[in-house]
């Protein structure tokens, strides 16, 4: 599924109307009638819709609503928040078509009376779509906060109103929907908080524009779920044997720190890697070696309280390995400065830095230049406003804008992390990860990726689609938990590892 911004929807929009000449009116036939399935789908006891239009497309799409669910044997009422000379093309088209169908439809700028709260009653926001600019209008501005007051439940056409498509601060009024049906494709905002929470439950419905449209379109953003997991997780082969799924080093923690290490060999284990070697400071070796079983060690020289130390000299068994991670746990010191480099410097294959090993990237900007196999950070959104210089605030406002830049800038693959996980190529394509929980909002959460990251990147297909697999899967391994019953509240890193087999074969029996 592509996520668009509102100038590429526009695009879409225009090139399926003046180059492939069809109607507008019948793109909005098409986008309205799809909605309104949904919306009766979705609400099988329903049987009235009060629907609020905007003079735009939006309210346009609303009157098709309307006069699809009247034909679906429910009452509709159209409020249209605009003297009715206002509307034009395709919104005037169906505009009228509603009229002489003889539904009843209000004008003007007043807001309704608030009606007395009946069974049954479903109200829908189709006064702005794409189009908005800036902070809502009277009387959208009145009107949103009415609907935001009813206890019915309020479905959103497209965007909730007052929600910006893109990369914009959210107004001081919007729409907060029960549910959203986003027509076609979801723009930018769906995926970046706050302003996600306005959609309420997301559903997407396709109206019909033609293939030919989207291959016009040269855009490079998508979603990743579950059927682009199923497509493209390898099936692992009869004869296949452990040095077939790859051979990782992971490189974490310290004597206080034998959780972070602990975490990612599971993780990594269980996400299918063939072989693991983990490399922690001497002292922390026999904690970590009671939680992970599978796992070969390679210790490290560490100070007297147990951190790495004096790393300079360590012969690293990178040369027999497929692929690296670093990170995790082992502080900020003048050691993991020094490792940091050699990693980048020295490692032939692809390597995963995650936590402390983003700590010094802003010092080494030059090794990161100049390297040459493929680099994977895993930053949340405080340590990409260290490798930045942005706070969290604006990394979060413009969270697509700022890793496209940056996973370019260093030809990097930029996984930044949050609800919703956007992994960024060298080449700027984007993916956004579908699964998630916010019970994954916990110390240990990030390690666990780690270690899925290293061994998901080895199975492939290729390392892109590897990536992508892990960001997806380590955000369904907490979904499946929760659905079981584990309190968000109690759920941990280790409820990941035990839960990351189940998302796994749940990935692999939508292949079947
Ligand atoms: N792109 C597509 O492929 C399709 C889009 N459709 C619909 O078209 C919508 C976009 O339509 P439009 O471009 O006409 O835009 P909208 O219907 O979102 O709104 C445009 C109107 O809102 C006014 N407006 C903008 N910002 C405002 C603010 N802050 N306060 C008050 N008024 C404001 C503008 O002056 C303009 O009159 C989509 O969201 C979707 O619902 C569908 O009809 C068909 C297919
Ligand atoms: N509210 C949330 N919703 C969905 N995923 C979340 C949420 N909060 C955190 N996550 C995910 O949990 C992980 C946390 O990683 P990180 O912040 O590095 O944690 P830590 O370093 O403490 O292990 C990331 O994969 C992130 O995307
Ligand atoms: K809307």
């Amino acid at each position: 599924m592509q996520v668009v911004t509102s100038k590429e929807m526009q695009q879409l929009d225009q090139y399926t109307i003046e180059t492939l000449g069809m109607k507008e009116e019948l793109l909005m036939e098409n986008a309205g009638r799809a909605a309104a399935g949904d919306i009766y789908d979705m609400y099988p006891e329903a049987h009235t819709a009060v629907i609020f239009a905007g003079k735009g497309n939006n309210g346009g799409d609303g009157f098709v609503i309307g006069r699809t669910l009247s034909s679906l044997g429910w009452n509709v009422y159209v409020y249209l928040l605009a003297e009715e000379d206002a509307l034009s093309g395709g919104a005037l088209y169906h505009k009228d078509l509603y009229r002489a169908c003889g539904l009843p439809l209000t004008a003007g700028t007043g807001v309704p009376e608030p009606e007395s709260p009946e069974e049954g009653i479903i109200y829908i926001d189709a006064m702005l779509g794409t189009g908005i600019h800036g902070e809502l209008k009277e009387p959208f501005y009145s009107a949103a906060k009415w609907l935001n007051s009813v206890t019915a439940p309020v479905v959103a056409v497209d965007i909730p109103t007052g929600v910006p498509a893109n990369e914009e601060e959210l107004p001081g009024m919007a729409v907060n929907a029960d549910a959203t049906v986003i027509l076609e494709a979801p723009t930018l905002s769906t995926y970046l908080y706050p302003a996600s929470h306005y959609y309420g439950e997301i559903r997407i419905v396709p109206i019909g524009v033609p293939r030919a449209s989207w291959n016009a379109l040269d855009q490079k953003r998508q979603t990743w779920d579950l059927t682009d997991a199923a497509k493209s997780l390898p099936e692992r082969t009869q004869e296949s044997h452990k040095g077939d799924n790859g051979k990782g080093l992971l490189i974490a923690g310290a004597y206080n720190m034998p959780g972070a290490p602990a975490i990612a060999s599971n993780a990594c284990l269980h996400a299918g890697i063939g072989l693991l070697t983990t490399s922690v400071p001497a002292s922390a070796l026999s904690a970590v070696a009671s939680h992970v079983l599978e796992a070969t060690y390679f210790p490290l020289p560490e100070t007297e309280d147990g951190q790495v130390a004096d790393l300079q000299e360590t012969p690293f068994p990178w040369d027999g390995m497929d692929g690296v991670a670093a990170g995790s746990g082992l502080g900020r010191t003048e050691s993991t400065r020094v490792l940091t480099k050699r990693l980048l410097t020295e490692t032939q294959t692809p390597l995963v830095l995650d936590a402390d090993g983003l700590y010094f990237l802003p010092e080494l900007e030059a090794e990161m230049a100049n390297r040459e196999h493929p680099l994977i950070l895993t930053p949340h959104p405080g340590e990409m406003g260290r490798l930045t210089g942005l706070s969290p605030k604006e990394i979060n406002a413009e969270r697509f804008t700022v890793s496209r830049e940056y996973a370019r800038k260093f030809s990097c693959y930029l996984v930044l992390k949050g609800p919703n996980t956007i992994i960024t190529t060298p080449e700027g394509r984007q993916y956004v990860s579908t699964s998630g929980s916010s019970a994954l909002a916990k110390g240990g959460s990030g390690d666990a990726l780690t270690g899925i990251v290293l061994a998901m990147m080895l199975q492939g297909p290729t390392l892109e689609e590897g990536v992508c697999n892990a960001v997806y899967a380590h955000g369904l391994a907490a979904e499946i938990a929760i659905r079981e019953g584990i309190s968000d509240y109690s759920f941990t890193a280790s409820n990941l590892i035990d839960y990351l087999p189940k998302a796994l074969a749940f990935i692999q029996a939508q292949k079947k």
